[in-house]
């Protein structure tokens, strides 16, 4: 054993997420295992005082672990080596922004000696002072399918369903070659609405919720006209009044693509996957004509994309330290 090492080597997974699965605006999510796949072509600064991973952690060992000198944790003479892998799209809809604080909360909490009292709960309550999208921490920490409300009482409630695992129920990701940036998205978003549109949404959330957290494979029919009803009560499940048909302007092709809701069996809905741009497409069989589908779609706006086939992950956010060798 190395006894010059100031902590113990650890790693920290957190899952990409997919917040308001349409009609949930703010409040629905899921979290999904992303893998190497994707070729990220983000540019992410690497200069400790401008990663955003970087001083968010800064942040939290002062802020939350109230730890005013870095010093007494990491002596001038040392410093802490950090290894990143980014699995996730950076700033395509899927959460990266949650992701880098939650991990930076689990870093904090393993160097500030808080693993017993910084629990998944504390945890949650934390990211929210640092991200106000409630809907993708939720996941990020949780896992699985998860419900966020905010309240007046000084905390946010999270209730999290696990998904089925290893089921036919996956995560389709087409992901565009462009970026959007949150704030624009959330600009796009009107402060009022009418009271159809709200009813609209209301019953869907209610609907898909009810979808979801009892969703197992034998949900799905296996006869043609069945399927085909089933297929029309889950598209209609992700439709939404409040927020896609005024971020369609930001994402060319999407307004198409939310009307092709029972074009391919195994479809179980279409959504913007948080800001956007990418679109997620819940699917049950038939994935790679999903996933076609929705890309024919965008390369005639002109727009190139890839796709994932993704599971969901039911763990949320770990972290896990080597045994010591001696
Ligand atoms: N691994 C990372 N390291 C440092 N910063 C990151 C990392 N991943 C994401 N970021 C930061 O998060 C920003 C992206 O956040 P943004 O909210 O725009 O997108 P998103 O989180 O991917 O999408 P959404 O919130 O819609 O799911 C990046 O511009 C970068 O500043
Ligand atoms: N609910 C958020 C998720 C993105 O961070 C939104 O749609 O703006």
């Amino acid at each position: 054993m190395n006894r010059q090492m100031l902590f113990q080597p650890f790693t920290v997974k957190v899952p990409g997420t997919s917040a308001n699965l349409g009609c949930g605006y703010d409040t629905l999510s899921l979290a999904l295992q992303f893998s190497k796949e994707y070729n990220q072509d983000a540019v992410i600064p690497t200069d400790v005082d401008k990663n955003f991973l970087t001083t968010t952690l800064y942040s939290i060992i002062q802020e939350e672990a109230n730890v005013k000198d870095l010093s007494t944790i990491i002596p001038s003479d040392k410093m802490v080596l950090l290894d990143i892998d980014n699995d996730i799209p950076v700033g395509r809809g899927m959460g990266s922004s949650a992701a880098t604080i939650v991990t930076a909360i689990y870093i904090a909490k393993q160097l500030t000696n808080n693993s017993s009292t910084w629990t998944k709960d504390t945890i949650f309550q934390m990211a929210i002072k640092y991200e106000p999208s409630a809907d993708n921490l939720s996941s990020a920490i949780f896992g699985g399918f998860n419900i966020v409300c905010s309240t007046d009482l000084g905390y946010t409630i999270c209730k999290t369903t696990p998904l089925p695992d290893r089921s036919l129920l996956k995560g389709v990701v087409v992901i565009p070659h462009f970026q959007v940036l949150t704030m624009e998205a959330r600009t796009a978003v009107p402060s009022s609405f009418s009271k159809s549109d709200v009813i609209f949404n209301l019953q869907r959330i209610s609907l898909l919720t009810n979808l979801l957290s009892t969703f197992g494979d034998d949900s799905i029919p296996k006869l043609e006209q069945d399927r085909l009803n089933y297929q029309k009560v889950t598209t209609h499940s992700l439709m939404d009044k409040i927020h896609q048909p005024y971020r369609s302007k930001l994402v060319p092709g999407l307004a198409d693509l939310l009307q092709m809701s029972t074009a391919i069996d195994g479809l179980f809905g279409i959504c913007l996957s948080g800001s956007g741009p990418t679109v997620l497409l819940l699917a049950y069989d038939n994935y790679e004509t999903i996933a076609n589908m929705c890309q024919d779609n965008f390369s005639k706006h002109n727009i190139k994309s890839n796709h994932m086939i993704l599971e969901f992950d039911n763990l949320g956010a770990t972290i896990t330290t080597p045994p010591l060798h001696n």
